[in-house]
C-alpha cells in the first residue's frame, strides 16, 4: 500500500457483483432452475461463486461445461439469463458494511461510481431495487462503452463523468480482470476479499494496493472518517 497513493485519490469506483452486492446466490440458484430444466441435479452455491466474476460465461461453463464458441453456448446463456432476469432480487443484497461505508464516502464529499461487466439490462433493476442508482455519481456497464473490463474504456468512462482524474481514482473490485483493468487504467486498486475472487491466481499476486478484510477498511485507506 503507499500512503501517498490514498492522499490523491478524490473519487472511488467499485465493481457491483462481488464487491457491493452479494449477487451470487440468485445467480447460482438462475443456474440451478436451468440445470432443471435439463433434468440436472443443483449444483452447491460453492462450486458457483468463483465464477460469478465471469458473468453468464462462468455460470454456464460451470452449469453445464459449455465455453463460448460451443453450439450449444448461445441457447443455454440467452436461456440462463431469461431465468436470472425472473429473479434479478430475491436474495440480491448490498454486502454487510457497504451502506455504512458508502455514507462515509458521501459525507467526506469523495465521489463514488459502480463499473461492472453486467449488462445494462439487469444492473438498471438491480441498482434501483437497491437504491444505489439514487446515491452513485455515475453506473457503467459491461455494454455501456465497446469494451468490458479487463478492458480499461469502461473506468475511463466513469472517470471522465465523475470530472476525476484517473491516477486520482481507486477501484475496488473481486476480480483478477478489475485488477488488470485498473493497472490499464493508471488507477489504485484494491481487492475486495469478501467477494467471489475467481479460481485462477490468488488475489495477493493482483498488484493491487492492499487488500481489504471488510468494506469499512477502504476508509482506513483513504483516511476517511466512518459515519
Ligand atoms: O456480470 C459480470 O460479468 C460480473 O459483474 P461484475 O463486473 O460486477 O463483477
Ligand atoms: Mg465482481
Amino acid at each position: 500500500m503507499s500512503a501517498g497513493t490514498a492522499a490523491a485519490v478524490r473519487g472511488v469506483l467499485f465493481d457491483l457483483d462481488g464487491t457491493l452486492i452479494d449477487s451470487a446466490p440468485d445467480l447460482a440458484g438462475a443456474a440451478n432452475r436451468l440445470r432443471a430444466d435439463h433434468g440436472l441435479e443443483p449444483l452447491p452455491l460453492e462450486m458457483l461463486r468463483p465464477m460469478v466474476g465471469s458473468g453468464a460465461r462462468g455460470m454456464v461453463g460451470v452449469a453445464f461445461g459449455v465455453v463460448p464458441g460451443e453450439a450449444q453456448f448461445e441457447p443455454l446463456r440467452d436461456a440462463f439469463l431469461a431465468h436470472y432476469d425472473a429473479m434479478l432480487l430475491e436474495t440480491t443484497s448490498a454486502f454487510a458494511g457497504v451502506d455504512e461505508m458508502l455514507s462515509a464516502l458521501d459525507a467526506a464529499g469523495i465521489p463514488w461510481g459502480i463499473v461492472t461487466n453486467k449488462a445494462t439490462r439487469f444492473t438498471s433493476k438491480i441498482v434501483a431495487g437497491l437504491k444505489l442508482d439514487e446515491r452513485a455519481a455515475v453506473v457503467v456497464c459491461g455494454d455501456t462503452t465497446p469494451h468490458a473490463k479487463p478492458h480499461p474504456e469502461p473506468l475511463l468512462h466513469a472517470a471522465r463523468a465523475m470530472a476525476v482524474a484517473p491516477e486520482a481514482v481507486v477501484y475496488v473490485g473481486d476480480d483478477l480482470r478489475d485488477a488488470q483493468a485498473a493497472r490499464a487504467a493508471g488507477m489504485a486498486m484494491l481487492v475486495a476479499t469478501w467477494g467471489y475472487l475467481g479460481l485462477g491466481e490468488p488475489a495477493h499476486s493482483w498488484g493491487a494496493h492492499a487488500l481489504l478484510d471488510a468494506p469499512g477498511q477502504l476508509l482506513d485507506w483513504l483516511g476517511v472518517p466512518s459515519v
